[in-house]
């Protein structure tokens, strides 16, 4: 029987399914109030200033919330030695933490091919082009999934290069599939690649350099 380095086998040697590489949000404490953080986003751009809504009152409103977090919260310092600690990434990166606010989020998770995909839908917060994904956010996308690619591989760096090319216009509101893989190991040098698909089509797809190195965990 084989066990791939992160997945659960069966009797078969088989991946049962694949395996998640993203914190699952919790629906209480942080996780629910940043899903909040997430709506009154998306709630103000489609709002806009016609709105009929109180926005003296909603910006009082939010600023007190904020007032009372920055009152309550421990010194940067700290958070940060915090955030770090463990597994430490997946809670608080800004594509698929459910403790961060601008994280859409984009749930990914590894295959027994050495693939990942995930799948999300974008709304406005994320818009380019009339109706369409910014191509700056497509890149964050790509680049963190290329990051989580390269770790269900085994080996994990720093992005050198990222080359993208925007083959058609990725659509908002609808369901898009990211994938990555790692494609080969060379010394330091490690080649990754992925795509944002629509209905079956490939919207970008990237290539990325990445150099096996890893900064220190703050402590
Ligand atoms: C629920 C359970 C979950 C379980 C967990 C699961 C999954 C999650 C886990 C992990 C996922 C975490 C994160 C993944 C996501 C992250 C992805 C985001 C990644 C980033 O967002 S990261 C930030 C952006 N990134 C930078 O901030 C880099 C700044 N930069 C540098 O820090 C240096 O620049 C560096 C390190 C790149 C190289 O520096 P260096 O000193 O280490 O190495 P050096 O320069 O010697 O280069 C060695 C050889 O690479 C060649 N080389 C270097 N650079 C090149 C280039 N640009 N083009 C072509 N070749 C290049 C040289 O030519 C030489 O080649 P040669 O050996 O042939 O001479």
């Amino acid at each position: 029987m084989t066990t791939h380095e992160n997945g659960q086998t069966d009797q078969a040697g088989q991946t049962e399914r694949p395996v998640a590489l993203t914190a699952t949000a919790n629906n209480k404490g942080v996780d629910a109030a940043v899903a909040a953080a997430r709506r009154v986003i998306a709630s103000l751009l489609h709002a806009g200033d016609g709105s009929s809504a109180e926005m003296a009152r909603i910006a009082e409103q939010l600023n007190a919330v904020a007032d009372h977090l920055d009152q309550h919260a421990p010194a940067v310092e700290e958070r940060m030695v915090d955030m770090w600690k463990g597994e430490g990434v997946t809670r608080h990166d800004p594509v698929t933490g459910p403790e961060n606010a601008i994280a859409p989020p984009l749930p990914l998770a590894g295959r027994d091919d050495g693939s990942i995909e995930g799948v999300v839908v974008l709304g406005m917060p994320y818009q380019g082009p009339p109706g369409c994904v910014h191509g700056g956010v497509s890149a964050l996308l790509l680049d963190h999934t290329l990051g989580v690619a390269n770790h269900w591989a085994g080996v994990s760096g720093m992005t050198a290069e990222l080359t993208l090319r925007y083959h058609r216009p990725t659509p908002l509101f609808e369901p898009l599939t990211v994938t990555g893989r790692q494609v080969s190991v060379d010394g330091r040098k490690i080649r990754t690649t992925g795509t944002i698909s629509a209905g079956g089509k490939v919207c970008v797809s990237a290539e990325g350099l990445f150099i096996a190195k890893h900064l220190p965990r703050p402590r």
